[in-house]
């Protein structure tokens, strides 16, 4: 909490931001303002409170490892990094339970649960246990064991209304709040579709 006040409340501006400065012309995804774009969203998941903290501390972890690989060998973008990681070839790839490809899969799993979420957001449902829950059951969660998938569901169940959630984004009112999803949402949705398509072109999409 310390940390999330210390950096100011949470924006959605700033992470529409980020994933909206993540592609380039070339269709490649920038791995900084990708993790930008993370770090923004872990400090809105930090701010709804301690039943949510072993959900970001693995992503807190996730984020780590690949600010220090991007630190140690400098890539420009996700395309780079598994360009480096495949260059030792696929099976020590998939031998490495910490490489840079496996955690990036991760949080691309995620970031479908955040687009299938914020688009229910946008549609107006108001009980956001059951859009979380949708969300989770249509990506996460066939990625996860039944305990992983059995704490989740009763943490989602903690999360704030529609309305303080649409609040907390700290847009102004709820109409700007679901504008500005309608705006971020396409950006997500191009992350995720460019990632999906180069983990499925090198056969990554299911690395240990
Ligand atoms: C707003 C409510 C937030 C609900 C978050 C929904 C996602 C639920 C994920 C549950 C993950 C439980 C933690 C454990 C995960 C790991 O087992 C598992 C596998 O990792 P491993 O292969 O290294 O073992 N990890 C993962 O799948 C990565 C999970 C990363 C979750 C990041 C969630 C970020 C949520 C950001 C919320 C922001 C809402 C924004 C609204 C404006």
């Amino acid at each position: 909490m310390a940390a999330a006040a210390a950096a100011g409340p949470f924006s959605l501006r700033e992470v529409l931001d980020a994933f909206r400065r993540c592609v380039t012309e070339q269709r490649e995804v920038l791995l900084e303002p990708y993790l930008s774009g993370w770090r923004g969203l872990i400090r809105f998941l930090q701010s709804l409170g301690a039943v949510f903290s072993f959900i970001s501390k693995d992503a807190v972890a996730k984020v780590a490892l690949l600010e220090a690989q991007h630190r140690q060998h400098r890539f420009v973008s996700l395309q780079s990094l598994v360009q480096h990681e495949l260059a030792a070839g696929p099976a020590a790839l998939r031998a490495r339970p910490d490489s840079g490809c496996r955690t990036v899969l991760r949080l691309h799993r995620a970031l479908r649960w955040l687009q299938l979420f914020l688009e229910g957001l946008r549609s107006g449902e108001p009980r956001t246990s059951v859009l979380c829950t949708d969300a989770y059951n249509a990506s996460l969660a066939q990625h996860h064991p039944w305990v992983v998938r059995k704490a989740a569901t009763v943490a989602f169940c903690a999360l704030p209304s529609r309305d303080a959630f649409l609040e907390i984004m700290n847009v102004g009112s709820a109409d700007e709040a679901v504008a500005m999803l309608g705006e971020a949402i396409p950006y997500i949705g191009d992350v995720y579709g460019i990632t999906q398509e180069l983990f499925a072109e090198h056969k990554l999409l299911d690395l240990p």
